[in-house]
């Protein structure tokens, strides 16, 4: 294990600055997850942690060692990249043991630990095969396997579920965890996709424009988006955003939603006045009776029952389409006028104009992550 820091990181191609001033401090043992848009920059971040790439500006330190001019072979980082990069005239067990023959280790514990970190991942029955001969899913844990094989301190995984089928894809989301902490690596996994981001991250990095937009718990980033753009990238079926202008009275603070006042915790104060866009979590909407206070009328358009849930198109009496998720097997309207409670506590608030989260709203997110 290992801790990692990066200081105000800087990386430019000719007059593209990828990275501009990016800072990160990965703890021992901790996953955390760098996700975002295509282009973001993760695949370079990964490749100035490996070494492989020089930063114009800025520092990384491992485990207290600054690595500025330290060959990658001596940074004591395993990497497994998304198109597998195994080298196609060597079997399964040759290439998974590449870094342990790097280090001139002995035969026997070549072998030893070849099969072991073979028979984790499942690949033990195809390690005569060569590369051609195995299926993408197991190339895919043989890239792995060669990178967690040596133990490395610090484990770089840069979309490797990428180009795996989808059954796999949520195999592995559930093993992986336990496999990574069992080998006490800290490590740094890219990926594109926010349930895989939320189901492995101790933390999640939330990449934007040349830099981190967000960092923190998946649950933080989940209940506490930093803006539109996050809270968008996060949540199947995505959230809710309707615009509003809150306004304050006498009783307190609120909006109007198919004309009925919903109110506002005392905290969205700063929104008062301000043309901003209310974003709700399809799931924390809820059908009530006719009558109970503060419900809002819609109409229901359509509803798509999913696996796990049933989705409801909802309509305002402005027009305004909402979408509302309940679990699959709960009643709920398929058609005609229904009424929807919205939970003030978990309403976000942005600033329209900027798409910043207006801060004193939201729910407050758990301490501590619940486990995926
Ligand atoms: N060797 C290079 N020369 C010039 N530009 C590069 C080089 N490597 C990366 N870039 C540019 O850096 C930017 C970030 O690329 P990067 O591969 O890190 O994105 P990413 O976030 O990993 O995307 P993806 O999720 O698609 O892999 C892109 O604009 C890319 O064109």
């Amino acid at each position: 294990m290992a801790t990692l820091e990066l200081h105000s990181i800087v990386k430019r191609f000719k007059d593209n600055t990828v990275l501009d001033d990016v800072s990160l401090a990965v703890d021992d043992g901790e996953i955390l997850v760098l996700f975002g848009p295509s282009g973001a920059g993760k695949t370079v971040l990964l490749r100035l942690i490996a070494g492989v790439l020089d930063a114009d500006a800025g520092r990384i330190v491992i485990d207290g060692e600054d690595m500025t001019g330290v060959d990658a072979e001596f940074r004591g980082v395993g990497m497994a990249f998304q198109n597998f990069a195994l080298f196609p005239h060597m079997d399964a067990f040759a290439n998974i043991a590449t870094p342990l023959e790097a280090r001139k280790t002995p035969r026997d514990a070549v072998r030893a630990g070849v099969e072991s970190v073979a028979r984790l991942l499942k690949i033990d029955h195809v390690l005569t095969h060569r590369p051609r001969a195995l299926s993408n899913g197991q190339k895919q844990r043989t890239a792995l396997a060669r990178a967690l094989v040596g133990s490395p301190p610090v484990l770089l995984l840069d979309d490797p579920l990428r180009n795996v089928d989808a059954k796999l894809r949520f195999e592995m989301r559930l093993e992986l965890p336990r496999l990574l902490a069992d080998r006490g690596a800290t490590v740094i996994y890219v990926t594109q996709d926010y349930k895989e981001a939320m189901a492995l991250g101790d933390r999640i990095a939330v990449m934007g424009q040349a830099g981190i937009r967000q960092i923190g718990t998946p649950e933080e980033i989940y209940l506490q988006p930093a803006g539109l753009d996050i809270a968008r990238l996060f949540g199947d079926p995505t959230i809710n955003l309707l615009d509003v202008r809150p306004s304050r009275d006498g009783q307190g603070i609120h909006v109007a939603l198919s004309g009925t006042r919903v109110e506002l915790p005392a905290a969205m104060e700063p929104s008062v006045g301000r043309a901003c866009v209310a974003g709700l979590r399809p799931e924390t909407l809820h059908f009530v009776k006719a009558g109970t206070k503060g419900a809002v009328p819609v109409t229901i358009e359509a509803e798509t029952p999913l696996n796990e849930k049933t989705v409801t198109l909802a309509r305002t009496r402005g027009g305004r389409e909402i979408l509302v998720s309940r679990p699959a097997g709960t009643p709920g309207p398929d058609h005609g006028e229904a009424f929807l409670a919205v939970d003030a506590g978990s309403v976000l608030m942005f600033d329209k104009a900027s798409g910043e989260r207006i801060a004193a709203g939201g729910p407050a997110a758990p301490r501590k992550r619940a486990t995926a």
